[in-house]
């Protein structure tokens, strides 16, 4: 299925309805904080199972209490496209149950 790159427009849309994620060098970026170094592992890991399922991934950073994410779509000339949104609000519903703020 091709993906159809997003346009600066219809980005800024979807950010408002994703607090905290911004439109940085040409893909969607958040950062973590969690409350200890194994809940950012954990994070990590649910992640990794939600990229897998969307068969997409981010570039997935993981620090010491911090785990950032930032994605674009390769296939798509590395444009933001909606899977990338999609896996941002895939995150954002998990991540609280991770303490992340
Ligand atoms: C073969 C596999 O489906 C592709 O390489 C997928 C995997 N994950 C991906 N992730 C991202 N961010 N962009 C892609 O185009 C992409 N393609």
């Amino acid at each position: 299925m091709a993906v159809e790159p997003l346009s600066q427009k219809e980005i800024e849309e979807r950010l408002s309805e994703l607090p905290g994620w911004s439109l940085d060098d040409g893909r969607l970026t958040r950062a973590y904080r969690l409350g200890s170094h194994f809940a950012a592992v954990s994070l990590v890991v649910h992640v990794a199972r939600i990229q897998d399922e969307l068969d997409h991934h981010s570039e997935l950073t993981l620090g010491y209490d911090t785990v950032s994410l930032a994605v674009n779509t390769h296939s798509a000339g590395d444009a933001v496209t909606g899977l990338d949104v999609e896996l941002a609000r895939r995150v954002e519903a998990v991540a609280p149950a991770h303490g992340a703020r």
